[in-house]
């Protein structure tokens, strides 16, 4: 059987391009190399058997597609709790605290200001633009814990172009964390797939695509599965690690090599009650004297106090050469000193270790980390047909986010779709 279009991923891309070609009545198959859909979206359940997000959570009034699905499936916008303080740690006077961050802010905003086609940052990397500039050391080491901590990568690897490019296209006002969803981001995912489990073959990673101008074989290990096109919807660094037979044009090839996977991990703190508000804190903590660490709160209501713990970048890296248990501690040690030591008392204690993920290859996202690709994502937008991409990363819009990605999908879908329109004889495949 010869399917219309088989997509490889079902992240929020895969799930998006899928939508948008079954909407067009086409056969779509998804394969996913997992046990479950979502992809860097997923759920785990805590030792008190709730539901959390163990990935992709967050969400806000500016990202129209995430918001307009989670609407459509009547899932609870619960506002990601921010009354109260900010914690600086170590402390510092709150007048002095704003105006750090308010320094790191315009470094960022600074950055963002030069065109990131400018030749004359054509080599540098973030932390080599960072070195040039005049502002004191405090600024530029919040500046740093900012972009490692968004990034997940070390600002000595980042082209300053890319993250440039990218943080332009995160154009939103409000807070990103401004929601999450009470039944999980997860059960969002779940949503999408609802009528259409049949067409997810879980546990079927694509090992090979063989391609040709009669359409695609997709080897995998239950075998061989034939379509017209594919929408190949995993992060690049996991794309280049497929096999194309033959092998995609020399440019296609070199643009997915180009890129590395960010470190992140995700840790969830349950609490018996929501402590930190006793002394008017909202929770949020962020560390000055390590790069790349944020704590916020994340109780989805009164009954269910919690803390999510970020450590992206270098420090993620760091943190899993240590063993759990003196991760646990470091973490746990940090929150006290911020919070008060009701902090040492959570109730369960949850790591997701995101960093060499076997099917993302880490999170939040990838990022072009060779210095002279200005074209790689260009070059994997228009892929080479019937082979095309999509991925968060490759986004106009919020890449590295959910957002990202279901712009993505679609986006593929229809340039797809386009082609099936096409007058017989104008599509290279018909
Ligand atoms: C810890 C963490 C927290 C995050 N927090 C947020 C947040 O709060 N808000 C936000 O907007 N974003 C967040 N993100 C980012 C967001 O989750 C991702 O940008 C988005 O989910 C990516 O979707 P995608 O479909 O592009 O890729 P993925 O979700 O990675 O989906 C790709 C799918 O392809 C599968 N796959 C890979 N290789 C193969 C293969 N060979 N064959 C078959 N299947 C394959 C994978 O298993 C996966 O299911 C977070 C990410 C992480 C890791």
């Amino acid at each position: 059987m010869v399917h219309d279009v088989i997509v490889v991923g079902a992240g929020f891309a895969g799930l998006s391009a899928m939508l948008a070609l079954r909407d067009d009545g086409l056969d779509v198959l998804v394969l996913e190399a997992r046990e479950r859909i979502g992809g860097r979206v997923e759920a785990q359940t805590n030792s008190l058997g709730e539901r959390y997000d163990s990935g992709g959570q967050f969400l806000c009034e500016d990202m129209p597609e995430v918001m307009g699905l989670a609407r459509r499936h009547a899932r609870t916008l619960v506002s990601t709790p921010v009354d109260g303080a900010f914690t600086l740690q170590p402390p510092m006077p709150e007048k002095d605290g704003a105006a750090l961050w308010a320094a790191s802010a315009a470094i960022r905003d600074r950055m963002n200001a030069i065109d990131p086609n400018d030749p004359g940052i054509r080599c540098l990397s973030v932390a080599d633009w960072l070195a040039r500039q005049q502002d004191d050391t405090q600024a530029k080491s919040a500046f740093r814990s900012t972009i490692e901590g968004l990034w997940c990568q070390a600002i000595e690897t980042m082209p300053v172009w890319h993250l440039i490019d990218n943080d332009r296209r995160i154009t939103n006002e409000v807070p990103e964390l401004q929601y999450f969803l009470g039944e999980t981001m997860h059960a969002l995912a779940e949503d999408l797939v609802a009528g259409f489990e049949g067409r997810i073959h879980l546990s079927t990673p694509a090992l090979e695509i063989r391609h040709g101008a009669d359409g695609v074989s997709v080897v995998t290990s239950q075998g061989l599965l034939q379509a017209r096109h594919v929408i190949i919807a995993v992060p690049p660094v996991m794309a280049n690690r497929i096999v194309f037979s033959p092998r995609l044009p020399p440019t296609l090839t070199h643009a997915l090599g180009v890129w590395s996977s960010g470190a992140v991990i995700k840790m969830r703190l349950r609490y018996p009650r929501a402590f930190w508000r006793d002394q008017g804190r909202n929770g949020m903590v962020l560390w000055r004297d390590v790069h790349g660490l944020f704590a916020c709160d994340t109780s989805r209501d009164d009954n269910h106090p919690a803390l999510v713990v970020f450590a992206g970048g270098p420090l993620a890296l760091r943190l899993r050469q240590s063993s759990e248990g003196r991760m646990r501690a470091e973490v746990i040690d940090r929150l006290a000193a911020a919070l008060g030591t009701e902090a040492r008392g959570p109730l369960d204690f949850a790591i997701r270790d995101w960093t060499d993920d076997p099917w993302s290859g880490g999170g939040y996202s990838d990022i072009v980390a060779d210095f002279s690709a200005h074209d790689a994502e260009d070059v994997l937008r228009a892929g080479a047909p019937p082979v095309h991409f999509a991925c968060s990363e490759l986004s106009p819009s919020f890449p590295g986010y959910i957002e990202g990605a279901i712009i993505s999908g679609r986006l593929t879908a229809e340039a797809v779709l386009e082609m099936f329109h096409q007058p017989v004889g104008l599509d290279p495949l018909a």
